[in-house]
């Protein structure tokens, strides 16, 4: 195998895995010689509250990502085009869909922001829209209604049929797709507002529950989840522990600023002292993000193309690809 002028030896799987393990030195090694086309001020840009990511993780991690990710692009493509061929078709638009999963606090978006500014900038300058999970939760008023409130991010409180349409539209070449909004502010659907892509060359679906396979056990219920359109896949993972101390941090944190705001859904908690505000994050994670993480989240992991492993720094110190 060549890699940047060097000859390796091929790399097996892990025993009994379809995936190989880069350590984080091994993995950086793999981006090609172009540079970095961001620069510290577009990463304070897209950097989620409480994620240190900076140009040296973006270079090191983020790089050969991207250049990997361009590389399937290319080849998904080519297989798509040779579908066309095959059933005597003109070749149609469809863009190439990238799954982000993990849990919440896990750092997901900044993930998914970065991607999406790094995949903008290869050569040929693709469309590349992002859009979360969280547009297509059910307004709180259905979540009440079902009992699911304090369920929000369980896969039952998303609206599935919905999400999976809205990825099918967009990847038939649909001219034009809207997507419901969700406020973290007020922790809700937002009547009237809605986002809309426009026949992207890449799209970035991310959210906690993507990697989900079809509900079979719902009667009628489609086959087909919305991982079955995503062309290559990504889970962000981390030692529960440590995800569960980022999301009591990122609670101090929002309770200075987002909830210190007179329309967060969550001001009453603005004036919580230290003692108290960890209490409360606690037991919404032990009671609500951990069992969600637990049973529904982490068990996709093993499903995904590329699994990002984070240590207690929040910097990843591995990369999982799948190779077989
Ligand atoms: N209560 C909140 N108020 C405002 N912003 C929030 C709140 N909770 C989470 N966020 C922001 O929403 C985004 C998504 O958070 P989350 O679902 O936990 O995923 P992740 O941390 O993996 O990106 C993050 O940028 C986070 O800072
Ligand atoms: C909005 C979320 C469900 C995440 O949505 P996603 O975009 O991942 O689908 C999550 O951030 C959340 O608010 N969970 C509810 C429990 C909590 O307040 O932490």
């Amino acid at each position: 195998m060549r890699n940047n002028g060097r000859v390796n030896e091929a790399r097996g799987s892990d025993a009994g895995t379809p995936y190989v393990t880069l350590g984080r030195d091994e993995w950086a090694a793999l981006a090609d010689a172009t540079p970095l086309p961001l620069t510290e001020a577009d990463i304070a840009k897209v950097r989620g509250l409480g994620d240190p990511v900076d140009l040296a993780e973006v270079d090191q991690i983020y790089r050969p990502l991207s250049r990997l990710l361009d590389l399937y692009s290319g080849a998904t493509g080519a297989l798509h085009r040779a579908t066309s061929q095959f059933l005597g078709e003109r070749a149609s638009r469809t863009p190439f869909v990238i799954g982000v999963a993990g849990s919440v606090a896990v750092g997901k978006s900044t993930t998914a922001r970065l991607l999406k500014e790094l995949m903008a900038r290869w050569p040929r300058s693709p469309r590349v829209e992002l859009v979360t999970t969280d547009g297509f939760l059910y307004p709180n008023s259905v979540l009440i209604e079902r009992d699911l409130l304090a369920r929000k991010g369980f896969p039952e409180s998303y609206d599935r049929r919905a999400l999976r349409n809205f990825i099918l539209q967009v990847k038939s070449g649909a001219s034009e797709v809207r997507a419901p909004v969700y406020s973290h502010q007020v922790y809700d659907i937002v009547p009237d507002q809605q986002v809309v892509v426009r026949q992207p060359d890449v799209l970035i679906v991310e959210g906690l529950n993507v990697l989900q396979t079809a509900q079979s056990r719902e009667p009628g219920a489609s086959q087909i989840a919305v991982s079955d359109f995503f062309d290559v896949s990504i889970y962000v993972d981390a030692d529960p522990d440590d995800i569960r101390r980022w999301y009591i941090e990122r609670f101090l944190a929002l309770r200075e600023s987002a909830f210190a705001r007179p329309d967060s859904y969550f001001h009453s908690y603005s004036t919580l002292t230290d003692t108290q505000a960890k209490a409360v994050a606690g037991q919404v994670w032990d009671t609500v993000n951990a069992p969600n993480l637990a049973r529904n989240i982490a068990p996709t992991r093993s499903r995904a193309t590329i699994i990002l492993r984070k240590g207690a720094d929040h910097t990843v110190e591995s990369v999982r690809l799948r190779k077989l």
